[in-house]
């Protein structure tokens, strides 16, 4: 596991408030429950809740909501998650989050994203490097300091509008150059349709951003084929294909983020050796490993890699090659790529690999 932490990698898919410290869950939680807002003691036990199936799940992130959904505790989050994967040697880490309108609070589906972006720059353990257009690292007496490259995916929750869907493109858009990359749907996969969020996702890939959907937590096998017909740039989960969707899955070569934790607490994959990231690894499918909400299941980036180490017997050597795979998929540029492949490989050198 120490190894793991040591070890430089990258995420591809964490949810903003699915990765929030249970410490700040439970002092936001008392001091609603001092206004009498909420009942601390209710909030308590969902929180330390250990498994919750798919359903669940869904119910705590509205929980979760309610404690987090003011501008300053969004913008303490992100704060927060960044440095808590940066402290990991996470060097590359695409956050997504869903923004969100709250007229009672003045919260614009902006005003929220600027509030994230605050976060961001609040980071001071780390230099975060957000921008495409890059950021200079400080040398300070021959060192560069630490450094981590965050972009961001607005996600779409598949309880949303069409319209409020296409409102979120529009405001990806005009966010670029702060760094959002592109657009992810997720949310309850048993809500909503597919066809709902067609038109958004379109004008989104005619407009250059980035793709990547919450694909197969449920088996509703029309719905996936659809998405691997949409040919999105990244999916996740990928649990419950049939034969003829998982053919085509491996014949497009779309890239599959694996959660493992996350499928194992939600029993959407009921044991760890009939996950399926065995029979892509084996095929060569691109796949990256990824902690889809870290603070809910609690995990981080790390864990997860130890916990394939172990389930899948992978030693060093092909645990960091893992890692420096997924620099192959992230929803940035050349110049990105490569600087993140001369970091790992001074890392490679630096743990004698
Ligand atoms: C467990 N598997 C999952 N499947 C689908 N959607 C998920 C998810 N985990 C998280 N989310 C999505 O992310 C939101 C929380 O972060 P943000 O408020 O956006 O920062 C959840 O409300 C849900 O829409
Ligand atoms: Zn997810």
């Amino acid at each position: 596991m120490e190894w793991c932490v040591s070890m430089p990698k990258v995420e591809l898919h964490a949810h903003l408030n699915g990765s929030v410290r249970n410490s700040t869950l439970f002092e936001l939680a008392r001091a609603l429950g001092e206004k009498g807002v909420i009942v601390f003691s209710d909030v308590e036990n969902v929180i330390m809740k250990d498994d919750r199936t798919l359903h669940e799940v869904f119910k705590l992130f509205d929980l979760i909501h309610i404690l987090t959904t003011d501008h300053s505790t969004i913008t303490r989050i992100t704060r927060e998650v960044i440095e808590d994967f940066a402290s990991e040697n996470v060097v590359y880490l695409e956050l997504r989050t869903t923004p969100k309108r709250n007229d009672s609070i003045g919260m614009s589906k902006r005003s929220y994203m600027d509030a994230v972006m605050e976060g961001l720059r609040a980071v001071s353990s780390v230099d975060v490097d957000y921008s495409p257009t890059g950021l200079k690292t400080d040398t300070v007496n021959g060192t560069a300091r630490k450094k981590i490259y965050v972009r961001f995916l607005l996600s779409i929750d598949r309880r949303e509008s069409t319209e409020a869907a296409m409102e979120t493109v529009k405001l990806a858009l005009e966010m670029r150059d702060l760094g959002v990359v592109g657009i992810d749907l997720s949310g309850n996969p048993i809500v909503g349709s597919w066809d709902t969020f067609l038109p958004a996702l379109k004008f989104a890939t005619e407009q250059g951003l980035y793709i990547t959907l919450h694909c197969g937590e449920v088996p509703n096998q029309e719905e996936i084929k659809a998405m691997i017909d949409f040919l999105p740039h990244r999916i996740g989960h990928a649990c419950c294909f049939d034969k003829e969707n998982w053919r085509k899955l491996k014949s497009v070569k779309i890239p599959v983020e694996i959660c493992l934790t996350s499928n194992i607490r939600t029993e959407t994959i009921s044991s760890i050796d009939i996950h399926h990231f065995v029979d892509l690894y084996k095929a060569k499918h691109p796949l990256a490993l990824c902690t889809d909400d870290s603070g809910v299941f609690s995990t981080s980036l790390s864990r997860e890699y130890g916990l394939a180490s172990s389930a899948f017997s992978l030693g060093k050597t092909e645990m960091f090659q893992l890692a420096e795979n997924a620099i192959d998929f992230i929803f940035s540029d050349d110049g990105v790529k490569a600087d993140l492949r001369a970091t790992f490989k001074a890392s490679a050198e630096k743990l004698d690999l």
